[in-house]
């Protein structure tokens, strides 16, 4: 009878899902081996290593496909089953699935690899994307160098994929259909658990869009004041190379010279963390103890045994910022090449918002051990950095000795906040809906360098600083793109992380809503455990509830939606529209002048 059926389910999905958190391990520390030690030989180990998993997951999702779960009467159970039901990149043929492995690890390995030669010394040519390329575009305000330095890397990073990202595309689309997708859009999209998610993300574009014009405007205008007319136009879009950026992604580098009140203190922790000797190590113990005041989890000792902090002088490695959860309960590590800067104090908080949710939820089945939807993942270490990053909190660890509170200050505190969670969301909401065009088909090959800079001067109204072809390949310059990972995340990420901080907030007693002592731009959630606890009882649902469920427990509200970041903001856009005003700037951008299409 069914209960019988039911009670066998369980004890094999139960089975499964131990042996799964054991091929996990397996497989993470393979990957990690080989980004920590970038070899042809690391590359193979890890191809070899995938392979036999792949293998061994397909004969598992054969004899997990013969139980009829959808009758079963608990909903976890059918959860487990419903996971586990989906076989992945593993339902290619394994000559296929090396293949598609192979494209990955080639583009990942040449954009970890790329160098490019100094704009002032063209003997200099060993010159990487971290910390060299980023540190030069993050200071220089010589149009020419950042024109020089954005088309090395573009040609380096982005053109020299495009053969291997056309394969990846096809392949990867196979194992979609193997999935019973329509192809990897409609997969990732699956990933939100919602039938309309991209009618989601253009409404949420919708109500953020006037914020951004407004931001955009003004930013606009202090870069024409500075660089001149004959650099940046009064009505089209912002030359991509002169935001401190190489993706254009968020403008903080640039606050130094276009903050709405230049005479007040500059916001800047990077010269003060340097004055005050600030390492890496101390960066990492900084934010530990911030979440340890939250009554959340201390790092484990594995984690500052095993984690690679600093970039290591004897080999190549993925410098890109990641968390790895070694499905084992004790190993979590975090890989980033760390510099001492507000960058990468941010980062390093982003970081371990992802190691503090493997551990809320390390109890959970493996299955399960995952954020509530991928976005959701991104949004931790960010909210608390939300907090961290307040003038308030700097104050409190010796970081800030920031002009006390007053309008002009605030302005600028939410200037500098706003060139880079506002700025940033056109620019995510760009690279996946480029993305999905690809995998649909509807952008050919031949079209990818178009169609990439057609969605980037609509939606961020920024143009390339010179002519693009299709010998060119822009997108690929992305860490993400180069490595196949999905970027929708952060898009939802940047969204929920206000909905998530102004709840925290509420907790930690230091937000009441119309309280002018109690703004939500000061709130600083440092030391509330009632704070901190919600968070944890959040985090510790992994993804066994769908994120509806997870986002109530703390917010209250089962939608992600733009109104907490509109109520942060709220001071600025008022700011920025009579700012505008006064300067009569021209608010959007006509069609750029660059030919790229
Ligand atoms: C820090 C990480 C690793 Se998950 C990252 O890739 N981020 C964090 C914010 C946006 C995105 C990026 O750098 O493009
Ligand atoms: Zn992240």
């Amino acid at each position: 009878d069914l209960e019988a059926l039911e009670h066998e389910g369980r004890e094999y999905i139960f089975q499964l899902d131990k042996a799964m958190g054991a091929r996990k391990n397996r497989a993470s520390l393979s990957e990690w081996d080989y980004t920590s030690n970038i070899t042809k030989e690391n590359e193979e180990k890890w191809i070899q290593i995938r392979l036999e998993l792949s293998q061994q997951e397909k004969r598992a999702w054969e004899e997990t496909r013969m139980y009829r779960w959808q009758e079963f009467q608990d909903f976890t159970l059918r959860r487990m089953f419903k996971k586990y039901s989906q076989l992945g990149v593993s339902a290619l043929p394994d000559d296929k699935y090396k293949m598609l492995m192979r494209s990955v690890s080639g583009m990942e390995a040449n954009y970890a690899t790329a160098k490019i030669c100094d704009f002032k010394d063209n003997t200099k040519c060993n010159l990487s994307l971290e910390p060299d390329i980023t540190e030069l575009f993050a200071k220089s305000q010589d149009p020419e160098e950042l024109k020089h330095l954005w088309v090395e890397w573009h040609k380096e990073a982005g053109s020299k994929a495009r053969h291997n990202f056309t394969e990846y595309v096809n392949l990867y689309n196979e194992a979609a259909k193997l999935n019973d997708f329509k192809d990897v859009a409609d997969w990732w999209q699956s990933e939100y658990e919602v039938d309309d998610f991209e009618q989601q993300l253009a409404k949420l574009w919708e109500d953020v869009k006037p914020l951004y014009q407004q931001l955009h405007a003004y930013v606009r205008k202090r870069l024409r004041d500075k660089y001149g007319d004959h650099v940046v136009s009064a009505k089209g879009p912002i030359p991509a190379h002169l935001l401190g950026n190489m993706w254009a992604q968020t403008w903080g580098n640039i606050e130094p010279f276009t903050r709405p009140y230049p005479d007040k203190k500059e916001i800047d922790i990077t010269q003060t963390m340097k004055e005050q000797n600030y390492t890496a190590l101390k960066m990492f113990q900084m934010s530990d103890e911030f979440f340890r005041s939250l009554n959340l989890t201390a790092m484990p000792e594995k984690f500052w045994k095993n984690s690679i902090i600093e970039k290591p002088t004897d080999r190549e490695i993925v410098c890109h910022a990641s968390a790895w959860d070694f499905y084992d309960g004790e190993d979590f590590r975090i890989k980033q090449c760390t510099t001492v800067d507000n960058e990468y104090f941010e980062t390093t908080h982003h970081e371990m918002g992802h190691i503090q949710y493997f551990l809320q939820y390390s109890h959970q089945p493996f299955v399960f051990r995952d954020g509530a939807n991928p976005g959701f993942h991104e949004a931790v270490g960010d909210t608390i950095a939300l907090s961290v990053s307040s003038p308030k909190h700097l104050r409190r660890v010796g970081l800030s000795t920031g002009d006390a509170e007053d309008e002009q200050t605030e302005i600028n505190q939410l200037y500098k906040m706003g060139i880079d969670k506002i700025v940033f969301l056109p620019f995510a909401y760009t690279l996946d809906m480029f993305r999905y065009g690809v995998f649909r088909g509807s952008t050919p090959p031949e079209d990818y360098n178009c169609h990439y800079w057609r969605l980037r001067e609509m939606l961020q109204g920024v143009e390339p600083p010179i002519n693009r072809t299709e010998e060119d390949f822009d997108a690929a310059a992305k860490y993400h793109v180069s490595a196949n990972v999905e970027y929708a995340r952060y898009y939802v990420s940047f969204i929920i992380q206000f909905q998530f901080h102004r709840a925290l907030c509420q907790l930690a007693g230091e937000y009441v809503p119309e309280d002018l002592n109690k703004k939500l731009v000061d709130c600083d959630i440092y030391q509330s455990v009632a704070a901190g606890n919600a968070l944890a009882n959040m985090l510790k649902m992994g993804s066994s509830k769908p994120w509806p469920d997870a986002m109530e427990a703390l917010t209250g509200q089962r939608q992600m939606k733009a109104d907490g970041l509109l109520e942060y903001f709220r001071p600025l856009q008022e700011w920025l529209t009579a700012e505008n005003q006064r300067t009569g700037e021209y608010i959007g951008w006509e069609p750029s002048k660059t030919q790229y299409c």
